[in-house]
C-alpha cells in the first residue's frame, strides 16, 4: 500500500497532526498547534489549531494522502443552532460546573439505573450533565440548540461537511449505550428537555465523508475522512491493544482502561463503560489531575521539568512525611468535583524542594494507582501495563510507577499514540482493513521492593479517605 495516512489528536492542550506512512507506519513528518487553556472554549478554535497543525504537518503540499482520521478529547459538549453556529463554548470534560447536575442525575435514576441504562454513572466530565447544566443557567441559548457532537464529530465534519460519530465517543456522551449500541433519547428528553439531531453512530472502518477541497481533497482520487474516535479509545488502536493490556496514559487527564471483547459493568459506577474503536469496550477510569500536576510543581518551584526531575529524585524515596493529593482542578476518581489539592505533614525538615516535587510526584503515581485497584477490584485482567502521554516522559514518574502499582511498567517508544491510532482508523476506511503495524516496547521497569512508595501508598491513602 504505498500513499501516506494522515493523524489528529485534538486533546485538551494541544492539537497534534501525523503523517504516517501506509506501509509500515513509520512517521514522516508532525505539526502541532497549543488549545488554549480553558475549560470552556470556542470549538473553531480547534479548527483553526487543526489548519495550523495541518501546514506545520506539510499535509496541504502531499498529493499522496489515503485517508485521514481524527481522534480528540472526550465528552466536550459542542451545541450548535439551525445555522451550525455554537450556542455556548464547549464545555470540557474538566470543566466541573455541571456538578450539581450530575449529581441530581445520580440521585434521580441511581446507579444500577444509569449502568443499567448506558453503562456509565454521570459525572460532570460527561455530555448529558453539560446539556442538563445549560438547561438550568442558560435556556436561552438551550433553546436554540438543534444538534449536539463531540470535539472530534466537529472536526469530521469540517474536515469532510459529514455529520457523524463513532461508538466510543459516543459511549461517553451519557445517552448512548456501548452495551446495546443505541442512542438513550429518553434521557436527552429528561435532563435536557429535548432531543436534538444526534450524530448518525458509523462502524469501526466506516467513512463519515471526504476530505473537502480547501483541506488538499478533490484533487483526484476521494480522500475518505474515517468515522474518528474518542483519545482514548485511538491510543488504544494506535497501541494495537490486545485484552489483558492495561494503558495507563498521563496527559492533562490521567486514565487507566483496558480493552475487553464484553461489555464490563462496575456496580459501583466508578469505572466507566466506554467502548472501544475496534467494535469492543473499553472500561476506563479518568483522573482530571495528571502531568500539570507536576509542571506546576516545577512552576513554583521555578524549575524546568529536568530539574525538577532530579529534586524528585535525590530526597527520600518518601518524600520524608509529606503526603499530596494531586485534586487541583477538582476530581472525578474518587468523584470530589469541589475538592482542592492537599499537602500533608509539613516540617521543618519535610518542607524542602526535593520532597515537594517528590511528592507531586508520588501523588499523580499513587491517583494513578487508585484507578488501577479499581479495575483489578473489578476483575479485569491486568496483565500487562502500556504507559503513555506526555507526562510519562517524566524520568521521575517512570521510576515511582513500578513500586507504587506493585508490577512491571512497559514503556512504548515515544510516539502519539492517539493521532496514530486515528491514522489507523483512516487506513482501515481507506483499504478494508486495519493494517498490523505492531508496537515496540523502548523499556521494562521493574519494581524495585522500595519500603517509601509502600509507605507513601498508606498515607496517601488515609488522606484521600479523611476526605471521603
Ligand atoms: N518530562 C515531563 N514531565 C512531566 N510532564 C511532562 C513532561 N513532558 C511533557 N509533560 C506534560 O505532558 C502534558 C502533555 O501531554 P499530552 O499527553 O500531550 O496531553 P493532552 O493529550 O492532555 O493534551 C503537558 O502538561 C506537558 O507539560
Ligand atoms: O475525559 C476523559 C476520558 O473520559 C479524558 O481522557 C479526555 O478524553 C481528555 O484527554 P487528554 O486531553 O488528557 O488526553
Amino acid at each position: 500500500m504505498s500513499g501516506v495516512l494522515v493523524g489528529v489528536d485534538s486533546s485538551t492542550q494541544s492539537c497534534k497532526v501525523l503523517v504516517v506512512e501506509a506501509a509500515t507506519g513509520t512517521i514522516l513528518s508532525t505539526g502541532v498547534a497549543p488549545h488554549p487553556d480553558a475549560t470552556a472554549v470556542d470549538p473553531h478554535v480547534w479548527v483553526e489549531a487543526l489548519r495550523r497543525a495541518w501546514a506545520d504537518a506539510g499535509v496541504a503540499e502531499r498529493t499522496d494522502v489515503l485517508g485521514v482520521g481524527v481522534s480528540a478529547q472526550q465528552h466536550g459538549m459542542v451545541a450548535v443552532d439551525r445555522d451550525g453556529v455554537p450556542v455556548h463554548d464547549a464545555l470540557l470534560w474538566n470543566d466541573v460546573r455541571s456538578a450539581d447536575q450530575a449529581a441530581r442525575m445520580v440521585q434521580d435514576l441511581g446507579v444500577e439505573g444509569w449502568m443499567e441504562a448506558v453503562n456509565v454513572l454521570p459525572v460532570s466530565s460527561i455530555t448529558l450533565t453539560k446539556l442538563a447544566w445549560l438547561r438550568e443557567h442558560r435556556p436561552d441559548a438551550a433553546a436554540r440548540v438543534h444538534r449536539v457532537m463531540l470535539p472530534h464529530d466537529w472536526l469530521v465534519l469540517h474536515l469532510s461537511g459529514a455529520f457523524a460519530t463513532d461508538r466510543s465517543d459516543a459511549s461517553g456522551t451519557g445517552y448512548f449505550s456501548a452495551v446495546t449500541g443505541a442512542y438513550r433519547p429518553e434521557l436527552l428528553e429528561r435532563y435536557f428537555g429535548a432531543v436534538p439531531e444526534l450524530p448518525p453512530v458509523l462502524g469501526p472502518g466506516e467513512a463519515a465523508g471526504t476530505l473537502l477541497p480547501e483541506w488538499g481533497g478533490g484533487r483526484g482520487r476521494p480522500v475518505p475522512v474515517s468515522a474518528g474516535a474518542g483519545d482514548n479509545a485511538g491510543a488504544g488502536l494506535g497501541l494495537e491493544l490486545e485484552p489483558g493490556d492495561v494503558v495507563v496514559s498521563v496527559g492533562t487527564s490521567g486514565t487507566v482502561f483496558s480493552r475487553s471483547a464484553a461489555p464490563v459493568v462496575d456496580p459501583s459506577g466508578v469505572t466507566a463503560g466506554f467502548a472501544d474503536a475496534t467494535g469492543d469496550h473499553l472500561p476506563l477510569l479518568c483522573t482530571l489531575n495528571a502531568a500539570r500536576v507536576m509542571t506546576s510543581t516545577a512552576q513554583l518551584l521555578s524549575v524546568d521539568l529536568d530539574r525538577f526531575t532530579e529534586l524528585a529524585r535525590s530526597g527520600p524515596s518518601d518524600a520524608h512525611g509529606l503526603t499530596m493529593l494531586p485534586y487541583f482542578d477538582g476530581e472525578r476518581t474518587p468523584n470530589f468535583p469541589d475538592a482542592t489539592g492537599q499537602l500533608h505533614g509539613l516540617t521543618r525538615a519535610s518542607f524542602t524542594p526535593e520532597n515537594l516535587a517528590r511528592a507531586a510526584v508520588l501523588a499523580v503515581a499513587n491517583s494513578l494507582a487508585d484507578c488501577l485497584d479499581v479495575l483489578r477490584g473489578i476483575g479485569a485482567p491486568v496483565e500487562r501495563i502500556l504507559l503513555i502521554g506526555g507526562g510519562a516522559k517524566s524520568e521521575a514518574l517512570r521510576s515511582v510507577l513500578p513500586d507504587t502499582f506493585g508490577m512491571p511498567v512497559e514503556v512504548p517508544r515515544a510516539q502519539e499514540y492517539v493521532a496514530l491510532g486515528a491514522a489507523r482508523q483512516a487506513a482501515w476506511a481507506a483499504t478494508g482493513r486495519p493494517p498490523r503495524w505492531g508496537r515496540r516496547i523502548e523499556s521494562v521497569l521493574e519494581p524495585t521492593g522500595d519500603p517509601g512508595a509502600g509507605e507513601y501508598r498508606a498515607r496517601y491513602g488515609r488522606l484521600r479517605a479523611s476526605l471521603e
